[in-house]
């Protein structure tokens, strides 16, 4: 039988969790650990390791599976929102991008709490500490060459697409370069970077696996239904964790909670802390009033679009689906068929109306979004085009793909609480696309692409047209506003990077300390003070091994 007394417990072996325990027991081995995870264990899963199988991870047994309210913003539709469920947490479904973001989203974090633990610099050791790079003269300053997590570029697996030169030759006549030192993952991604993948010799890299959990007590396909919380001598203290079975564990030292955007917000109301009129809506006795719980929620809208390759092109066997033997040779199963990562600002004056017509006012140059050069849109071409959905379009090399990632939203949502079970989806609402910021970020992003194929040389004579969907004419250098937002509105989705509703500042203090409990801290994406402009890996990564450093020393205590 299980002991029910542990020093820490941890909720969550997702993404933070796995790398937190692994961390603790490596700076202590005698820490007992207990890490709680309602998914399986599948690291020995056969499907799960390879990129061909990643259309089969979501939906799976593998993601938690939820839903978005319809999005009012997005004709009404409701959005599929996964996240991964079982040791490794989104690390078992994702798609293995390994993009770290601009350095100005980390000293906004850091000025937004006043503290330079969180800034690029401050962050910097621990995104070095985290990488295994492919490159063997990548910048030491930048990059890890003996941390867990292997990564490798499209480039250095071999997989020589043949529209490689192509596109680069394209954003190039778009006016989109590769950085000076050709380095987009070391902070300033701005223009054109080579994609970047975590991946060992071809296979995804489960943040669980790769950060070794021998040693920590791992409890899988078991769900945490609440934080216990007690008042001690007039605190409140964390002193362990009930199950949705009833069954209690308790915690000496410290109780931290990874249980992802989504569900650390709902564990947290759950367990009393949240704002007043949704606990007394279900009835849940209060212990802290913190409004800011399940708030603040930010996501990555995505919207992909279809090109059709000139018959001549495609007749060359240039995209998945042709019957081109060089698609068979196996390391073009090591990775997304995509070179570049294109990743944009917005036009200034433009961004000041669209800034101007959400807020009210004129901004200042100080303003977040003004201050610095930020990453507003990334943009894939993926040489991989089929839908059988909207528009029908067969796997047979005709056409390939832009896919665009907004990635610096200015709509915010919510998660609430459907229930008091555990066990139940939590209402979601990302309010995609309700702000005039995210609506000028797509027009301009969806203008860029129509600028990239129909509007340069290259692109051209390449492609010869969009492929819309039902009822809309193709994409035209000239489409106006209004046609632009409705394409939006009709197509787009997420890139599933929810962020923010937990965070720092509001729900911790900048030692990841839930606000009015000692003992009990949140360590995941739901921390994120702002919005990082990125895939989520690398920050969640760098945050989790940051975050091991603040909870060992709380644990000496
Ligand atoms: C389909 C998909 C594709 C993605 N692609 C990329 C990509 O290409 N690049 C990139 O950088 N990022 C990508 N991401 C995002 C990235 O994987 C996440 O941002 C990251 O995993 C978040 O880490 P986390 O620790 O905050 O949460 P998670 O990794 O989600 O971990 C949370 C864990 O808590 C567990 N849990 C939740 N509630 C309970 C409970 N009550 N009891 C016990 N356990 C519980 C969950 O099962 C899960 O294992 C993708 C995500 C998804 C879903």
């Amino acid at each position: 039988m299980l002991a029910n007394l542990w020093d820490v417990i941890v909720v969550g072996g997702g993404l933070a969790g796995s790398v937190i325990s692994s961390r603790l027991l490596q700076n202590n081995t005698s820490l007992k650990i207990l890490l709680i995870e309602a998914g399986e264990d599948v690291s020995t899963n056969t499907i799960i390791p390879y990129a061909d199988n990643q259309a089969l991870l979501v939906p799976s047994p593998w993601s938690w599976n939820d839903t978005t309210v319809p999005q009012t913003g997005l004709d009404n539709r409701v959005i599929p929102n996964p996240a991964g469920k079982g040791l490794g947490g989104g690390t078992i479904i994702n798609s293995c991008g390994w993009i770290r973001g601009n350095e100005n989203d980390f000293d906004l974090w850091a000025s937004t709490v006043g503290d330079s633990k969180w800034s690029y610099n401050g962050q910097l050791p621990y995104f070095r500490k985290v990488e295994h790079t492919w490159n063997a003269s990548a910048n030491p300053e930048e990059h890890g060459f003996v941390g867990p997590m292997w990564f490798a570029s499209v480039s250095s697996t071999g997989r020589n697409y043949p529209l490689r030169n192509t596109i680069k030759s394209a954003w190039a006549e778009a006016g989109l370069l590769p950085p000076a030192d050709g380095d987009a993952n070391d902070g300033t991604p701005l223009g054109l970077g080579e994609l970047n993948e975590n991946r060992k010799n071809g296979l995804r890299e489960l943040a669980s696996s790769a950060y070794p959990l021998a040693g920590v007590t791992v409890l899988t396909n078991t769900l945490v239904g609440k934080i216990l919380i007690s008042q001690v001598a007039g605190s409140l203290f964390a002193t362990g964790v009930k199950l949705a079975n009833g069954t209690e564990f308790y915690a000496k030292k410290q109780v931290i909670l990874s249980a992802g955007a989504y569900r650390t917000p709902q564990l947290l109301k759950l367990s009393g802390v949240g704002p007043t009129a949704e606990l007394n809506e279900f009835g849940i006795k209060q212990l802290v009033n913190a409004p800011a719980v399940g708030t603040g929620l930010a996501d990555h809208m995505l919207l992909t679009l279809y090109w059709k390759l000139r018959p001549e092109v495609a007749a060359q066997g240039v995209a998945l689906g042709s019957t081109n033997p060089l698609f068979a040779e196996p390391q073009f199963g090591d990775g997304v068929p995509a070179d570049w990562v294109a990743t944009e600002s917005l036009p200034t004056d433009q961004l000041i109306a669209a800034i101007t017509k959400d807020e009210g006012k004129v901004p200042s140059s100080s303003h977040p979004l003004l201050a610095t050069k930020r990453s507003f849109m990334e943009t894939l071409i993926i040489y991989a085009g089929a839908s059988a959905a909207d528009p029908v379009i067969q796997y047979n090399g005709s056409h390939i793909i832009s896919t665009m990632v907004g990635l610096l939203p200015t709509s915010r949502g919510t998660v609430k609480l459907a229930s008091t079970n555990p066990a139940d989806h939590p209402i979601i609402d990302p309010q995609y696309f309700t702000t005039e910021v995210d609506k000028l970020n797509f027009r301009h992003g969806i203008q860029r692409v129509a600028q990239l194929f129909l509007g340069t040389p290259t692109g051209n004579a390449t492609i010869e047209g969009e492929t819309p969907a039902d009822g809309f004419a193709p994409i035209t250098l000239s489409s106006d506003d209004d046609y632009l937002n409705a394409r939006a509105r009709h197509s787009s989705e997420n890139s599933y990077h929810p962020m923010g509703t937990a965070a720092m500042g509001k729900v911790v203090d900048n030692n990841l300390n839930v606000i009015g409990v000692k003992n009990l801290k949140i360590a995941d994406t739901s921390v994120f003070p702002v919005v990082i402009t990125a895939h989520l890996q690398q920050a969640t990564y760098a945050m989790a091994e940051q975050a091991a450093v603040i909870i060992a020393a709380a644990c000496k205590n």
